[in-house]
């Protein structure tokens, strides 16, 4: 009764059982739905909803400032789950801000624009083998999720270790991929047995073996790459290279951060990746009209795709504009990026947020709302032209934030990026594509189940 009462949330709108107990939150994030009923909730309750006794999502504009920006004098935010000491965390989950500052400027330089020049090259490599592979299977339904799953791995490993994960050689997933959803489900669980110091370790135990194993499977996999790059005199320049100097020295990381930051650094690279690849190719299938003129767009700027480099396709419009539009009504991560309010409070969009409550702008609900954007479920890339149609003038685009915001935003954005731009134009310059019938509906799946993309491709290059 107290939380529907007199609890200091009470007053902010939400279903009454989710502001009682944590359950219903806690059965759709198990399912993988969370956000798509989070979104339900923001449509009948509006810009703030209390989604748990103690949590509030946001779909305000304003939020995102509040929530993840510093303020000034003032530590940012702490983000839920964030581990404090118990273990040593890589990046994402580094509570200690400066611990995390020092980490991000150590990976900084592997990720400005120039960096990224220099990865081009080994970025392009992987994607000619890949539609090279699509052209010998061209013409037979293939699940092209999985293709682009092989190729943002491939990519990864050579960039990061300087050897590929041969998933396209071999068309296989491999090792240390497979193991990759044991290892994070370690990570998220032992962010929430931290809390219940000093028993976290005998907590710890409650995992299944099987994913212990996975976890320390992945581990072991990841320490071999890494010494293995480590050991070789003269590698070629990667995103460990400007590491190696100050490994071990106050200023850079220890072996164990470097690791650790490693596996999130590709973690946070593939799934985001290949799912937003894959939902591009779903809604161009589904909105023939904005297939056929990116096509177009493509086809006519290059006589060979060995013309089609991201320097020129940044100069896309449309392209850069179907790509934002996708962001927008698919972020790959679609919420959950809670933070914790300071003990004494704080405001945000101008109410007050009594101390410790858990708040997040819902990437999911804020993209798909009418208060941000006009025909907010349509894929509709004129909304992002420099000059869009009159009709999206009120489009809040601040508001569509899906690499997120502030200092601990996502810092592979130029990246990401970067691959869709190019492996998506490569494949519309080479290939027609038709969705199965099976795939339609690919969309509506979960945050955990990942049916096949099934995609038929026919050549038009002889
Ligand atoms: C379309 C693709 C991608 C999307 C939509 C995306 C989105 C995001 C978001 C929303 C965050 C913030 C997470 C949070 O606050 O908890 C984040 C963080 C992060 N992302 Fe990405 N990401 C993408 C691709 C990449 C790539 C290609 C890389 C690496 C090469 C990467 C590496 C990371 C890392 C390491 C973090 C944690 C940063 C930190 O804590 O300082 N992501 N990403």
């Amino acid at each position: 009764l107290y939380r529907v009462t007199l609890h200091p949330l009470a007053k902010v709108p939400g279903p009454r059982l989710w502001a009682i107990t944590r359950l219903p939150y806690f059965y759709n994030l198990a399912i993988g739905r969370l956000h798509f009923r989070v979104h339900e909730l923001h449509e009948e309750y509006g810009l703030v909803v209390r989604v748990a006794p103690g949590e509030l999502t946001f779909i305000t504009e304003s939020s995102w400032s509040d929530i993840y920006l510093k303020p000034q004098g003032k530590p940012q935010l702490q983000k839920e789950l964030a581990q404090h000491g118990l273990t040593v965390p890589g990046l994402v989950l580094e509570a200690n801000d400066s611990h995390h500052s020092r980490k991000r400027k150590n990976f900084a330089s592997g990720f400005t624009e120039p960096a990224m020049r220099q990865q081009e090259s080994t970025v392009i490599k992987y994607i000619d083998q890949f539609i090279s592979s699509l052209r010998e299977r061209s013409s037979k339904p293939i699940n092209l999720n999985e293709w682009c799953s092989f190729l943002v791995f491939d990519i990864m490993g050579d960039i990061v270790f300087g050897e590929s994960f041969d998933s396209l050689e071999t068309s296989q997933t491999s090792e240390w991929a497979k193991s990759t959803f044991s290892y994070a489900a370690c990570q998220i669980i032992g962010g929430v047995v931290q809390k219940f110091w000093p028993f976290h370790k005998i907590l710890g135990y409650l995992i299944p073996s099987s994913v212990r194993k996975g976890a320390a499977a992945h581990e072991q996999c990841t320490k071999e790459k890494l010494d293995r790059r480590l050991a070789k005199s003269n590698p070629q320049p990667d995103m460990i290279t400007p590491l190696v100097e100050t490994l071990n020295t106050p200023l850079g990381l220890t072996y164990t951060e470097l690791r650790k930051t490693i596996i999130d650094i590709i973690i946070g690279a593939t799934d985001t990746s290949t799912l937003a690849l894959g939902a591009m190719v779903y809604f161009l299938w589904h909105n023939q009209d904005v297939l056929t003129r990116l096509t177009d767009e493509i086809r006519f700027a290059f006589a060979t795709s060995a013309d089609i480099t991201n320097d020129r396709l940044k100069q896309l419009p449309y392209l850069n504009a179907a790509i934002t539009e996708m962001l927008r009504l698919f972020p790959p991560i679609p919420g959950f990026l809670r933070r914790i309010a300071p003990p004494e409070g704080c405001f945000i969009t101008g109410s007050y947020i009594p101390g410790n409550t858990i708040v997040s702008y819902d990437l999911w609900a804020g993209g798909h709302s009418a208060e941000n954007f006009f025909r907010p479920n349509d894929f509709l890339p004129e909304r992002y032209l420099a000059d869009p149609p009159k009709e999206f003038k009120n489009d809040k685009r601040k508001s569509y934030r899906p690499f997120s915001f502030g200092p601990r935003n996502c810092i592979g954005k130029n990246l990401a990026l970067l691959e869709v731009r190019l492996i998506i134009s490569k494949l519309l310059w080479e290939f027609n594509m038709e969705l199965q019938e099976e795939s339609r509906d690919w969309i509506q799946h979960g945050a955990f189940d990942r049916p096949p993309l099934m995609v038929k491709l026919t050549s038009v290059r002889k």
